[in-house]
């Protein structure tokens, strides 16, 4: 890939948690030389400046990609689609475009939709790292060190590409693994959509009822550890719940079949039932915090 005299610009579209620490990474391991970025609030992306998260601000998404051999949408997945359309007539020929979004089908289409001629430069990619904070102010070097990344090429994405986004993710100390983008959605409306979902909609019961106050008064470290992804960015998730509507109706069901038969073993007085519902869950609870801790510690 033909990159610009003087190392790497990179555009990173949407300075927050995701963006701002791909930047702070790879400044870190010298893969960029310039780093532009672009957003819709003024004061983000001055404190973005004043943080060293991005050398320059930009309001414009069309003038800034003019500069750039790599850009990064690192916004909310429902803005994708306008800025796939505002940055495609300024692209610059070589200039390899990915994303950071949490769902992959939707990605896929809006990158066919609005950018057609650039596929083979298409690389849509999702970090499977994060928390509940947001803006460029919680961005942070060490975020994807040793975490995943799943990519998700197209058919036409070049292995060029493929191979600068798979370099510069594993320079932010990442791995990287390859997935469809329905596999992709189906994996992670089951074990990151759907947790969210739950979690919202748990803190919103509470806050319906007559004695919510008081209930939030009491509550204590086993409400903090269930309902902290309660506190992410709501137009984030409304947009990743729509955006996988079809697989996260699946794994509501799911759930929904499972809650229905713990109420009934409840209502029964079913001890043993409930017990081995309990005991596996413990067990693969157990078994995945050893895996996640030897792969991602
Ligand atoms: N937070 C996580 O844990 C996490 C993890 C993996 C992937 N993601 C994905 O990464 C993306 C960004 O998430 P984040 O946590 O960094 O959010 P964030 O809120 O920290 O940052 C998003 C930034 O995008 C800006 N923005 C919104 N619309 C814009 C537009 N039209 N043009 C330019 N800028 C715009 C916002 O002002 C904000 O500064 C989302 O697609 C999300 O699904 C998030
Ligand atoms: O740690 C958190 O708060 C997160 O929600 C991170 C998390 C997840 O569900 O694990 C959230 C969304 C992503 O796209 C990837 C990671």
């Amino acid at each position: 890939m033909q990159v610009g005299e003087g190392g790497l610009t990179l555009v990173v579209i949407g300075v927050g948690l995701i963006g701002g620490s791909f930047a702070l990474a790879l400044k870190r391991a010298a893969k960029v030389a310039r780093v532009i970025g672009v957003g819709r609030s003024a004061a983000n992306l001055q404190r973005a400046v004043e943080l060293g998260v991005i050398d320059e601000a930009s309001h414009s998404a069309a003038e800034a990609v003019k500069r750039a051999d790599l850009v990064l949408v690192a916004t909310p997945v429902g803005q994708m689609g306008r800025v796939f359309a505002e940055i495609a007539p300024h692209l610059p020929a070589h200039c390899v475009v990915t994303d950071g979004g949490s769902t992959k089908s939707d990605v896929v289409a809006l990158m066919r939709q609005h950018l057609p001629a650039q596929l083979a430069h298409c690389v849509p990619a999702h970090p499977i790292a994060g928390s509940d904070l947001s803006g460029a102010a919680a961005a942070q070097y060490g975020l994807y060190d040793n975490r995943r990344i799943v990519v998700t090429p197209l058919p036409e994405t070049s292995p060029a590409a493929a191979e600068l986004v798979r370099e510069l993710w594993q320079a932010c100390g990442a791995r990287v693994y390859q997935m469809s983008a329905g596999e992709h959605d189906a994996v992670f409306a089951t074990v990151s959509h759907l947790p969210h979902l739950l979690a919202f909609a748990y803190v919103d019961a509470i806050v319906g009822k007559a004695d919510a106050e008081r209930c939030f008064d009491f509550a204590a470290t086993g409400f903090r550890d269930f309902t902290r992804i309660a506190g992410s960015h709501p137009e984030m998730w409304r947009d990743i719940a729509l955006a996988n509507r079809d697989a996260l109706l699946v794994e509501l069901d799911t759930f929904q079949r499972t809650l229905d038969a713990l109420r009934a073993e409840l209502q029964a007085g079913d001890a043993e039932a409930m017990m081995q519902r309990f005991e596996r869950a413990r067990a693969a609870r157990h078994s995945w915090q050893q895996k996640f801790n030897r792969g991602n510690a």
